[in-house]
């Protein structure tokens, strides 16, 4: 943890993911939205916009946007999305490609995803494949999103097959976090991104989880000085496994601790608000430190650690707090679909601790069976 962010609330701290020709900055302050215009417009090569958003976040922030964009000179159109993420489908991935045809959008024109991380996934992926690809800035309005989803490039829609299956490597020209929009954000919404924050002291900053440990609750109750903290060490996190790793042919799978768990129980509630990304996350955690520890790599304090700091924010930790009954073989069929499967073999990301996660394949069928028997009984 070497991110400082101290200074008022309208400073604007920088980063950068360095990915040479593609290298791009992620703007973290107050009222970015209110000056989204005039950060926009140097990476515009026309001055018309295509906006995509969702019915709530529209309702919020449109109108700033808009008025900050027309009063740097710029023209825009916007096309509002249901929110949830049930609209990170083929259908609405149709609809949004046929409207951005319909406005009639030019290769020279940029796109900004003014949302979550259901609209930034969605709209980067149609932007990397309209008119062959037209540029996109990630205006992230979650929590979630503004410490994981807008930076480093996965866009996708979930498929009946599973979560994130259709997609693109396709990285935005600027990331706007305004920490401000986070002050509307419901507390379920907020937890469920703070579950990604998490995951990064886990990964490999015992650090950072030690100071979340200390100002996380400060952060969910409102403390924008620990937010604008936790957000410049999560992006700083996250930018320097992207530009190592664009395509995670290795160490970007790290980014996806909990997630072989995670995506297993989103798509058994059926990308449904019963479970929030963000909220299977935290109990896919979980369910590696578990794994780790019953393969013996990992102290059994550890996991205790992260099951009181979780559940002390208000984060579910285990399948039970779903509350429906899960079938560990239908898990299992979900986690084969996996796109860190190799030749037909889990990957499973595992911790020798806090702070020192590692990708295994050594994960035997036997053992993930007996992980399973125990985090569903539990
Ligand atoms: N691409 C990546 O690297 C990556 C990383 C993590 C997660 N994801 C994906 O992100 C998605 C989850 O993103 P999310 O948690 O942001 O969900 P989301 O986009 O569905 O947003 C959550 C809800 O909050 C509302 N909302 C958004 N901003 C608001 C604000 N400022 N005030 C009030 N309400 C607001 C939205 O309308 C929505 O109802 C999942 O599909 C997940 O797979 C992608
Ligand atoms: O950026 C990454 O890499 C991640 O794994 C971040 C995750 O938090 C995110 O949920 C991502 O969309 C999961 O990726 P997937 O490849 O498992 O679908
Ligand atoms: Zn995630």
């Amino acid at each position: 943890m070497n991110v400082t962010a101290s200074g008022p609330a309208t400073e604007i701290g920088r980063l950068a993911v360095d990915l040479g020709s593609r290298r791009y900055e992620i703007l973290v302050g107050g009222g970015l939205i209110a000056r989204a215009g005039s950060l926009v417009l140097p990476l515009l090569k026309n001055r018309r916009v295509l906006i995509v958003t969702d019915a709530t976040v529209g309702r919020l922030y449109l109108e700033e946007l808009v008025h900050s964009l027309e009063a740097a000179g710029i023209r825009q159109d916007s096309i509002v999305l249901p929110p949830g993420e049930a609209t990170k489908d083929f259908r609405h991935l149709e609809e949004l490609c046929s409207r951005l045809l319909e406005a009639r959008i030019e290769r020279n024109q940029m796109i900004l995803a003014l949302g979550g991380g259901v609209i930034g996934d969605i709209t980067g992926f149609a932007a990397s494949i309209v008119l062959r690809g037209v540029d996109f800035i990630q205006i992230p309005t979650t929590l979630l999103a503004q410490v994981d989803s807008s930076v480093g490039g996965k866009t996708g829609i979930n498929t009946a097959q599973g979560k994130n299956l259709v997609g693109s490597f396709y990285q935005p020209r600027l990331v706007l976090a305004d920490i401000d929009a986070l002050d509307s954000l419901p507390r379920r919404e907020l937890l469920a991104g703070y579950a990604e924050v998490v995951k990064y002291g886990l990964i490999n900053d015992p650090a950072f989880f030690s100071w979340l440990e200390t100002h996380g609750a400060d952060l969910v109750e409102g403390d924008t000085a620990a937010r604008r903290q936790a957000v410049m060490t999560s992006c700083a996190a996250k930018a320097a496994v992207v530009a190592a790793d664009e395509r995670e042919a290795d160490q970007r799978a790290l980014l996806n601790l909990g997630h072989t768990f995670g995506h297993a129980l989103e798509a058994e509630c059926g990308y449904t608000d019963e479970l929030l990304h963000g909220e299977a996350v935290a109990i896919g955690m979980v369910m590696a430190f578990e794994l780790s520890a019953m393969l013996g790599l990992s102290p059994p304090e550890d996991t205790a650690r992260l099951v009181r700091h979780l559940a002390a924010v208000g984060l579910p930790t285990s399948p039970a707090a779903i509350g429906r009954d899960f079938d560990a073989d239908r898990l299992i069929h979900h986690m084969q679909q996996d796109k860190k499967v190799k030749d037909g073999r889990l990957t499973f990301v595992l911790a020798r601790g806090i702070g020192r996660a590692f990708v295994s394949r050594e994960v035997e069928p036997a053992q993930l069976e007996a992980l399973l028997a125990r985090s569903l009984a539990a």
